[in-house]
């Protein structure tokens, strides 16, 4: 398969190296608003790069038919606009906050405690998220992912950064040296406490779970989530 890179960073370098071993090539690493792209030579792109870089090369790709797969976060307030797009061109379309394996399963267990939580009124819900000190955005992409599962299934409404009002969820983001990402959701009442949490020790699941994903989407169209690709519920 060829395959676009949109942003060489961290996260562009390390799908580079998986999408070799597996055989595939990469044909452009696009790292700022390129204008040179040939776009028939692609048959996938993958998308992380910034959060105000994300919409229009997710854009740029829909338009010319080019199935993207995006894992940037900080750009969702543009989400709803990239999937009318993606329909109104009859393109494929990949959104997801977190492309591992180990966090897509963390997702699933996230919604099910909640719905265990539900009537127990007696614990409050409260989520951290740590990353390394370059993240541009906060909360994480991936805490957001848990409030919403948590709103889902609760009478919770909204998440806030830091303090929360009354059936508010508080996320606190803290940003520590090189850490990849580790989040936790605990439940909290006077006499004990739940919790659960994801670390990740390193960049390779996410890499690993975007190329999977662009493997999974050549041929299709549609908008689509990491639950499509891993078949989950
Ligand atoms: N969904 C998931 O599983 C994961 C998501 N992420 C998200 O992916 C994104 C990237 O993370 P990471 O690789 O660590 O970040 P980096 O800062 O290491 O890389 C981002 C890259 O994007 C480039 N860039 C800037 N503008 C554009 C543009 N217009 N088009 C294309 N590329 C551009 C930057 O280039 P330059 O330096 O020259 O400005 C940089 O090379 C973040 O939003 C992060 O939150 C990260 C890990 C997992
Ligand atoms: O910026 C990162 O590094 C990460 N971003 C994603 C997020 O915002 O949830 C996924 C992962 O936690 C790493």
């Amino acid at each position: 398969m060829n395959i676009a890179l949109f942003g060489y960073g961290k996260m562009g370098k390390m799908i580079e190296k998986i999408a070799l071993k597996r055989n595939h090539d990469i044909v452009a690493k696009i790292d700022l608003d390129a204008t040179d792209i040939n776009f028939s030579e692609i048959d996938v792109a993958i998308d992380f790069s910034m959060p105000n870089a994300a919409y229009g090369n997710i854009k740029n790709c829909l338009e010319h038919n080019v199935p993207i797969i995006s894992g940037t976060t900080g750009w969702l307030q543009d989400y709803q606009k990239a999937v009318a797009l993606c329909e109104k061109n009859n393109g494929a379309f990949i959104y997801a906050s977190n492309f591992s394996l180990g966090v897509n399963l963390f997702f699933e267990l996230n919604s099910y405690l909640a719905k265990l939580m539900a009537p127990q009124d007696q614990y409050r819900v409260a989520m951290e998220e740590i990353h390394h000190t370059q993240k541009l955005d906060a909360p994480s992409g991936t805490a957001i992912t848990l409030a919403e599962g948590v709103i889902e299934n609760t009478n919770y409404t909204k998440w806030k950064l830091d303090s929360a009002g009354n059936m508010e969820i508080p996320i606190t983001a803290k940003r520590i040296g090189d850490t990849p990402g580790t989040h936790t959701v605990t439940y909290e009442s006077e006499v004990d406490s739940i919790e659960i949490k994801h670390t990740a020790h390193n960049r390779e699941g996410f890499a690993l779970g975007a190329v999977i994903a662009a493997e999974w989407i050549v041929g299709k169209t549609g908008v689509f989530t990491m639950k499509d690709v891993l078949n989950l519920s």
